[in-house]
């Protein structure tokens, strides 16, 4: 399959995190785009892909280690002809002083010769709003939202243009919401203008679901494009406009039984809300960060908690989940990486001998960087992405020897009873038609 001029595919994109990729991946297939994920810069691209997510786990390493992984994924999307690089991250733009969004994108800018990118990180479904700058999570501002405790990225500036300076060399702008509320036209004129004045990065203010459609129209022929998901949903509209996607695919998914388990390395707030709702019904096995700080093995006893709800035919969660004060205490005494690093290698060891000798077939993960630890470290040969239904409900195929469906659930995000519905669903093959015009979907697929 080829787009224009021999170019495989309409949309190479980076992720930051693997949450967010898959669920970029799910949008793109929701929308009717064959769309291949993979989370190694060498796995093969699926020669019928017309889309193609690459997820990484760069948002909190050294700046300089995500500027060349981030361009390597780059160049390998490249190597199959790319009409756009989208580069995913978060929709609270996640990320520290020392980036690494604005190294990333300047270093994407400077491969593909692109002058003047936007920056886009609204997410409107779940009133993730950008004004003047500022970002919102309803009608809380960012650094007076839970982002403020965020265990890897506390965001405590609320204006993206400030933090996104910070962490840039490049003179960074804004496109305010008048200039968007008239249009992918008016968006595209203050593009260039901000351009010829030296201006090389743009925050784009975005309120309405609208909003995102404009600037996705605005910047669909952009060499490189920034920002959520959200708005890289948008580009398939200009896609088919303009003959590029002549036949969008309804999204196929094939059932899958067995064992289910859920692991969440996540202690965002939504996630202990999602906890708690799995545990009304389910076992939810806790595990001690402090006694494994300690060097305590807890391997042994969670896996055979694990292993008795499997025989038992029950799910259970496994999480990582303490307080805020304790997770700032472990922080304190063990520095902020090493914790993370703990609580990674713990369940990622934790879900192989889950898939492998519990013979779990069922999977969430819950947390990006958690996903990112666990998920490469598996020996799967081929994603298979499911359609995007809805907040948090993204699911995909691993394929390993055997088939095993697997869910990553952003911190933040997804319905109360995400876990169990979600596990549930993996049991029923999914057909859905792409949503063409309606975005995003209101009416859950069964
Ligand atoms: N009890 C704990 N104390 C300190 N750190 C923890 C604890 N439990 C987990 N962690 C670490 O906190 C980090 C949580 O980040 P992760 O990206 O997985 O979740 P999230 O930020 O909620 O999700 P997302 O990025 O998808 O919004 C991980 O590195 C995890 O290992
Ligand atoms: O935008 C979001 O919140 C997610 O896609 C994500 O990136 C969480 O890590």
């Amino acid at each position: 399959m080829k787009t224009q001029e021999g170019r495989q595919l309409l949309l190479g994109a980076i992720a930051d995190d693997l949450t967010g990729g898959s669920e970029l991946a799910a949008m793109l297939v929701a929308r009717g785009v064959p769309t291949g994920f993979s989370t190694d810069v060498d796995a093969a691209i699926a020669p019928d892909s017309l889309a193609h997510v690459i997820a990484l786990k760069t948002r909190v390493i050294p700046a300089a280690d995500a500027v060349d992984r981030v361009v390597a994924a780059a160049r390998r999307l490249l190597s199959v002809g790319c009409d756009q690089i989208f580069f995913k991250y978060c929709a609270t733009f996640d990320s520290t002083p020392a980036g690494n969004i604005g190294p990333c994108a300047e270093a994407l800018a400077d491969l593909l010769g692109a002058r003047l990118v936007l920056f886009c990180p609204a997410l409107c479904e779940t009133q993730r709003t950008v004004f003047q700058g500022y970002m919102f999570g309803g009608s809380q501002i960012l650094a007076e939202s839970p982002k403020r405790f965020d265990p890897l990225t506390p965001m405590t500036d609320s204006n993206i243009v400030r933090v996104l300076a910070a962490q840039s060399r490049s003179r960074v702008g804004l496109i305010a919401h008048p200039v968007v509320d008239r249009g992918s036209k008016a968006i595209a004129e203050r593009c260039e203008a901000l351009a010829r004045e030296g201006t090389r990065f743009a925050v784009v203010d975005t309120i309405y679901e609208r909003d995102l459609a404009a600037i996705a129209e605005a910047a669909a022929e952009m060499p490189l494009m920034t920002g959520n998901a959200s708005v890289a949903a948008h580009l398939p509209t200009s896609w088919r406009r303009s003959g590029r996607l002549a036949n969008p695919q309804a999204a196929e998914l094939p059932g899958i039984e067995g064992p289910a388990v859920v692991l969440a390395g996540s202690v965002a707030p939504r996630t202990a809300e999602q906890l708690d709702h799995f545990g009304r019904e389910n076992e939810i096995v806790s595990v001690d960060l402090a006694r494994l700080m300690e060097g305590e093995d807890l391997g042994a006893p969670v896996l055979a908690s694990a292993k008795r709800a499997i025989a038992a035919n029950r799910p259970i969660a496994i999480a990582t989940m303490a307080p805020q004060q304790e997770v700032e205490r472990l922080q304190g005494k063990y520095g902020r990486d090493v914790v993370a690093r703990a609580a990674e290698n713990f369940l990622t060891e934790l879900a192989h001998r889950l898939i492998f000798e519990g013979g779990v077939r069922r999977m969430v993960v819950a947390g990006g960087e958690t996903a990112g630890a666990i998920v490469p470290r598996l020996p799967i040969s081929r994603f298979i992405v499911g359609p995007y239904q809805g907040l948090g409900t993204g699911r995909m195929i691993a394929e390993m020897p055997f088939q095993v469906g697997l869910m990553l659930k952003s911190g933040k995000l997804g319905g109360i009873d995400v876990f169990s519905t979600v596990l549930e669903e993996m049991r029923r093959p999914a057909r859905t038609e792409p949503y063409l015009e309606q975005w995003p979907p209101t009416t859950r697929v069964q």
